[in-house]
C-alpha cells in the first residue's frame, strides 16, 4: 500500500451538462489517515470534487486513484466510502440505533443482527450517543443528530470518510465542540478523511492540511500553518486569517517601498524571502494584524495614525484605522493602553510581511 499517495487526484476536470466548468484541472494527494480540508468560497467546486471521489458524479477528465487503483469504473456503493452531509440525512422513522445499524442490514456487506448491533454500539460509544439509542432523530439536537450520521458513516469501516460542511447547521459554540470531537475521532479510528468547509478558521483548526480552491482551481495545497504563514498568492492571504490581512497600496522606486505616509527601504526586508526581484512599480504590501503593532518610540515606527474604533475579541483587541481610504487593523492584547481617537505610531514586522504584484503573485 502506498501510504503517502493513498488518494491521488490527477488532472481532474468537471464540466456540467450546461457547459459550466466547475473544476478546471486539479491534482492533489492525500496520505493514509490524513484529515484534509477542501476550503474555499461558495461555488468554488468543493462539493463537486467530493461527489466525484464518492462516485456520485463522473468527471469529464482526469483520474481518481485509491490505493494505487483507478476507481472511476467502480460503482459508488462499491467504493467503500462513508459520506456525512450537512443536513444529517437520517431516517426519521427509525431510532438512533436502527439508523446506525442500517448500512449493515442491506447490500453485500450485510451482517447478522447481533453483529450489526455490536458494531453499532461501539461506534455510538465513540460518538457519545449511546444514551439516545432508542430515540427518534427528530427528538435530538443538531449536534446529536450529526454524531448519529457520523456513527452511521463509520460502521462499515470505510476506507475513506467524506464530510460536506458537517457543522454548518450547528450554532457557533457547538461547532467548536463537534469539530474537536471529529478530529479526535478520525485520528482514533485512523480513517482518511476529506472535510469540506467554507470556514477558514474551521479548516485551520481541524485539518492536517488544507486545499484552498477558488473558481475550480487549487490556489494552495499545504499544511494549515504553512498556508497561514506562507500564502501562495494574494487570494490565499486575503482568504485565510481573522481578522483579515491588512493591504497597503505601495509604490516601489529608488530602493524604497513607499506608501501613504510611510517609506521603507527595501534593505529593511529579509533578503532571503524575496521570490523575485522587486522591480519598480505598484504593489500591495500585506501584513497580518498581529504584525502591525503600536510602538512607544517614533524611531521604531513606520507611520502614525488616528484610531477610528476598537473592537474587543476576548483576550485581544483590534485597533481600526484608515490609510488612503483603506481600513487597516492592528491586533493588540486586551490590556493595551489605547483609546479611540488616539494618535498611535505603528511598527511593522517586515519578516512576516508579504508583497504581491498587480496579478496577486507573491514577490516577498
Ligand atoms: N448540476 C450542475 N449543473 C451546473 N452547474 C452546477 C451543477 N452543480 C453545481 N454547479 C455549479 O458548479 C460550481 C461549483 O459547485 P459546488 O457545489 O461544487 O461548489 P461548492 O464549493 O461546494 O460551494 P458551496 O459551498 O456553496 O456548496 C457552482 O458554481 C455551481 O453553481
Amino acid at each position: 500500500m502506498n501510504e503517502d499517495n493513498f488518494i491521488q487526484i490527477k488532472n481532474l476536470k468537471m464540466v456540467y451538462e450546461n457547459g459550466y466548468q466547475a473544476i478546471s484541472d486539479i491534482s492533489f494527494t492525500v496520505k493514509k489517515g490524513e484529515l484534509v480540508c477542501l476550503l474555499g468560497p461558495s461555488g468554488c467546486g468543493k462539493t463537486t470534487t467530493l461527489n466525484m471521489v464518492a462516485g456520485l458524479l463522473n468527471p469529464t477528465g482526469g483520474d481518481i486513484l485509491v490505493d494505487g487503483k483507478s476507481v472511476l469504473n467502480v460503482a459508488p456503493k462499491d467504493r467503500n466510502i462513508g459520506y456525512v452531509f450537512q443536513n444529517y440525512a437520517l431516517y426519521p422513522h427509525m431510532t438512533v440505533l436502527q439508523n446506525v445499524m442500517f448500512p449493515m442490514t442491506v447490500g453485500k456487506n450485510k451482517k447478522s443482527k447481533e453483529e450489526a448491533k455490536q458494531i453499532a454500539e461501539r461506534f455510538m460509544r465513540l460518538t457519545h450517543i449511546e444514551e439516545y439509542a432508542n430515540q427518534k432523530p427528530g427528538k435530538l439536537s443538531g449536534g446529536q443528530q450529526q454524531r448519529v450520521s457520523i456513527a452511521r458513516a463509520l460502521v462499515q469501516q470505510p476506507k475513506i470518510l467524506l464530510m460536506d460542511e458537517p457543522l454548518s447547521n450547528l450554532d457557533a459554540r457547538l461547532r467548536l465542540k463537534i469539530r474537536e470531537e471529529i478530529r479526535a475521532l478520525v485520528k482514533k479510528v485512523g480513517i482518511t478523511t476529506l472535510f469540506v468547509t467554507h470556514d477558514q478558521e474551521e479548516a485551520l483548526s481541524i485539518g492536517d492540511k488544507i486545499i484552498l480552491f477558488n473558481e475550480g482551481v487549487i490556489q494552495q495545497d499545504a499544511a494549515s500553518y504553512e498556508i497561514y504563514l506562507n500564502p501562495a498568492n494574494q487570494f490565499v492571504a486575503n482568504f485565510i486569517g481573522n481578522p483579515v490581512v491588512d493591504n497597503f497600496n505601495v509604490e516601489v522606486s529608488d530602493g524604497k517601498v513607499i506608501g501613504d505616509g510611510f517609506e521603507i527601504p527595501i534593505s529593511a526586508f529579509d533578503s532571503d524571502r524575496f521570490k523575485k526581484n522587486l522591480t519598480d512599480g505598484v504593489y500591495t504590501l500585506s501584513l497580518r494584524p498581529e504584525n502591525v503593532f503600536p510602538v512607544d518610540n517614533q524611531a521604531d515606527g513606520f507611520f502614525t495614525c488616528k484610531i477610528d474604533d476598537i473592537e474587543l475579541i476576548g483576550r485581544e483587541r483590534i485597533l481600526k484605522f484608515t490609510i488612503n481610504g483603506l481600513g487597516q487593523r492592528s491586533l493588540v492584547k486586551v490590556e493595551a493602553n489605547v483609546e479611540p481617537s488616539d494618535e498611535v505610531c505603528f511598527g511593522l514586522n517586515l519578516d512576516r510581511a508579504f508583497i504581491f504584484d498587480n496579478n496577486g503573485e507573491r514577490i516577498y
